[in-house]
């Protein structure tokens, strides 16, 4: 893994607050930002910063076009056919939520069922429990088995006559496999259900194209791939997105409003109601620039290769204990695992202090922690940007912390 990539993260080249070298392994929670990024936001702000859409003057239509053009470099990175079908949200959550209250709630109906996998995070989950509560449908899920890994005869058998929605995660946050989505939509399709695809952690992984997967709504979050925090995106096929009533209600998204009914705008803007977060919208086009420039296939390939090696040197010490890193081959560079006789927290506390970044937690996934027997994990979620030197970093401060506890080795 080259670590030429620092130069361009300002963050990353920061000590931490007790002047340890910075090792960042949460990017499952959030990317650091390239300079491009961070200036991309500053040259919005400083020179073309305007509300769209609506001004008649010249810097109204410089934000426009900005935003549009956003949008456009959205489509060609998702591989989506129209403009029409990318709808800029604050992230992956309000993207989600938009497919469960729209679509959900207009078309599922009682004694439906919908489908889920049991790694879903909170976001690809607690939506759907609502839409079922309010709809009396059915909520059933598939199980990974003990690598994590979603097998075929569970989507076989879950995914039936009476489903009407699989909502599935892409990549787990917990597990980091990576699922058969294609395998998925097909099954979906074949019952007649939709498929909704949560993308959040596998966007900034690997090369995405929602036409080649064939799935019907495709989300992810733009902090998470680089981007500012507060701008995320709904792919949803035209057909589906037309037929869907709108989320939010207020300005830009209405062509007429009278005293007791009002006219809706055509699409994206029907979803898009109120000021839009342009700056987040030209931080994104900054940061998949960024990321096409690096290429996810390299993205993709240096990852794999950090978290073999990772995984490897954890395999070696008998108190740590894995999730999801028994089959490597669709692995992207999330690694759960335990420390025996500590808490994650603990665990990741006294990381901390020798400049460590993990999460630790339930990762919003309280379904799959108790599937797999755990309150909480640790988690170290790797990047392009990190290298073996921050591997080995984890490794050292890991191999000391029953010591510091007392436990010994
Ligand atoms: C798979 C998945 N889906 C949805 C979300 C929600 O994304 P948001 O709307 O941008 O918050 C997350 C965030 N996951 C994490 C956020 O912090 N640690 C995490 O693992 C996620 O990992």
């Amino acid at each position: 893994m080259s670590s030429n990539y620092l130069k361009d993260f300002p963050l990353l080249k920061q000590p931490t607050a007790n002047g340890k070298r910075l090792v960042y392994l949460d990017n499952g929670a959030t990317t650091q930002k390239p300079l491009s990024v961070i200036k991309a936001l500053e040259g919005y702000y400083g020179t073309s910063n305007a509300n769209p859409h609506r001004g008649a003057y010249g810097l109204s239509v410089k934000a426009t076009e900005l935003y549009e053009n956003a949008r456009e470099k959205v489509r060609h990175f998702l591989g989506a056919a129209k403009t029409e079908e990318i709808i800029f949200t604050k992230n992956a959550t309000e993207s989600l939520n938009l497919i469960a209250y729209s679509y959900g709630l207009q078309f599922i109906e009682a004694g439906d069922e919908i489908v889920l996998s049991i790694a879903e995070h909170h976001s690809n989950l607690v939506p759907w429990q609502q839409v079922a509560k309010a709809r009396g449908a059915v909520l059933k899920y598939m199980y990974v088995n003990a690598d994590g890994v979603l097998p075929e005869e569970e989507i076989e058998a879950k995914i039936t006559a009476k489903t009407k929605l699989v909502a599935v995660t892409h990549v787990s946050n917990v597990l980091g496999i990576v699922n058969p989505i294609r395998r998925i939509a097909a099954k979906a399709h074949s019952v007649g259900a939709v498929i909704v695809v949560d993308g959040a952690q596998s966007v900034p992984h690997l090369a995405v194209n929602v036409r080649e997967l064939d799935v019907d709504f495709f989300v992810f979050s733009g902090h998470k791939m680089l981007a500012p925090m507060g701008i995320g995106v709904l792919y949803g096929r035209e057909e589906l997105l037309e037929a869907m009533p709108p989320f939010l209600c207020g300005g830009d998204m209405i062509e007429y409003v009278e005293e007791q009914d009002t006219t809706f705008a055509p699409l994206p803007a029907k979803f898009e109601a109120g000021t839009q977060n342009v700056g987040g919208a030209v931080g994104l086009t900054a940061a998949i620039e960024y990321l096409e420039q690096t290429g996810l296939d390299v993205i993709e390939r240096e990852e794999r290769e950090l978290v073999r090696y990772a995984v490897e040197r954890l395999q070696q010490l008998p108190y740590i204990t894995l999730y999801g890193c028994g089959d490597l081959t669709n692995k992207t560079g999330v690694i759960s695992f335990n420390v025996k006789d500590v808490h994650p927290h603990d665990v990741s506390t006294i990381l901390d202090a020798d400049g460590i970044a993990i999460r630790a937690g339930h990762h919003c996934a309280h379904p799959l922690m108790h599937y797999l027997g755990v309150n909480a994990t640790c988690r170290a979620s790797l990047y392009f940007y990190n290298t073996r030197e921050d591997v080995d970093a984890l490794l050292d401060s890991l191999s000391r912390v029953r010591g510091v506890l007392g436990y010994g080795a």
